[in-house]
């Protein structure tokens, strides 16, 4: 084995770190992997889920204490050290290591989460983990200081944005510490942060696939007013559109309180654009785009910015436009757990 190095620590133990330049950088710190494990409050009973165990400096202090430790690792040679060591150490029964990629593959169930996971994963990850079908407790995530501080941004910060309005949807965030680039081996170029994710015992109700599709279209200029947002011509063609299969698609749901205007062809405003719908005629698209503003006048949203609105609010202006038949998804079906759309929306 070239890549993978044994080297001796100041306690003298043996720790394990990769040395090419593509090779992943471990964590060898050992005050910080009791850290993460002690803040992880694992009890006896409990299935840990690691995703990228590496050579398995945290998996061996996981194992210390947990009943059964389920890691994903898709590096071959990363699993062999792995088993060696978990050999030597006689937790071998209390270990199943899976070599598939953990955004691919199906989680068996777990308790909880304890990771330092590969940093260029951590959206769909992060996304998987809390609108996945499995339920867990916590998951504590050893991340990119940067996407932790998203993670933890609230409305008004500048790093607040979709991905923190969709986790806060559905978990709360805790920070944990900081880790030092230092604390590695190599030494990324970045520094890192440890976090606690707890999904929330009750979530809003409302239609995911909608919701995301709705933060998508505000979040895309998280800074921009919401009136400047929805009254972009492409905006408005695409909603005309998909409010239209919406309302057809959704029979219950009373949706077609939609008007259409007869097709007089020259009703939209003049501003140089040709339109070009399929499915909604130049009288459609200006009604449509009178209701929009309507709905957003008189719930007062019109010159507020995404970046400062907080999930109550986001969810308020989401029921007043689907209430007047404006849908930001085509299939409005019960409210699904689709954590590979969402994964994917992420990727
Ligand atoms: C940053 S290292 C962390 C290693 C170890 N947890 C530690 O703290 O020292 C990330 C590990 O995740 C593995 N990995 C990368 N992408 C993965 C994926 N999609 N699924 C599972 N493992 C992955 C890498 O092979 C690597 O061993």
């Amino acid at each position: 084995m070239t890549e993978l190095e044994t080297q001796k620590n100041t306690t003298n133990k043996t720790i394990y770190s990769c040395t090419k330049a593509k090779a992943s950088t471990l964590l060898t710190n050992q005050r910080i992997l009791d850290t993460i494990v002690r803040k992880s409050s694992i009890n006896p009973t409990d299935t840990v889920l690691e995703i990228g165990p590496g050579t398995g400096n945290l998996t061996l202090k996981l194992l210390n204490v947990a009943s059964k430790v389920v890691a994903f690792e898709i590096d071959k040679r990363m699993v062999e050290v792995l088993n060696k060591r978990v050999k030597e150490h006689g937790f071998e029964e209390k270990l199943s290591v899976i070599r598939e990629d953990a955004l691919k593959a199906e989680f068996p169930k777990f308790d909880l989460v304890v990771a330092n996971i590969p940093y260029g994963i951590s959206s769909p990850l992060v996304a998987k983990l809390v609108y996945g079908v499995n339920p867990f407790r916590s998951a504590t995530l050893l991340l990119q200081k940067e996407f932790a501080r998203r993670l933890l941004a609230k409305p008004g910060d500048s790093e607040f944005n979709r991905l923190a309005v969709n986790v806060k949807l559905v978990a709360d965030v805790e920070f944990v510490m900081n880790v030092s680039k230092r604390d590695f081996l190599p030494a990324p170029k970045v520094d890192s942060s440890v976090v606690i994710i707890r999904p929330k015992d009750q979530i809003p109700d409302v239609n995911l696939d909608e919701w995301w599709a709705f933060t998508k279209t505000c979040f895309g200029k998280k800074n921009k007013t919401l009136g400047a947002t929805f009254k972009q011509k492409k905006k408005v063609i695409e909603l005309c559109r998909l409010s239209k299969m919406a309302s057809s698609n959704g029979e219950e749901m009373n949706r077609n309180q939609y008007v259409c205007a007869d097709d007089d062809g020259d009703n939209e405003e003049s501003d140089g654009e040709e339109c070009h719908s399929s499915s909604c005629t130049d009288g459609e698209l200006l009604l449509f785009k009178e209701k929009i503003i309507e709905v957003l006048k008189a719930a007062s949203f019109e010159d507020k910015r995404p970046s400062k609105l907080c999930n109550e609010e986001l969810l308020y202006l989401l029921s007043m436009l689907n209430q007047s038949g404006i849908y930001f998804h085509e299939l409005i079906k019960p409210s699904s757990v689709d954590n590979v759309a969402f994964a994917a929306a992420y990727s």
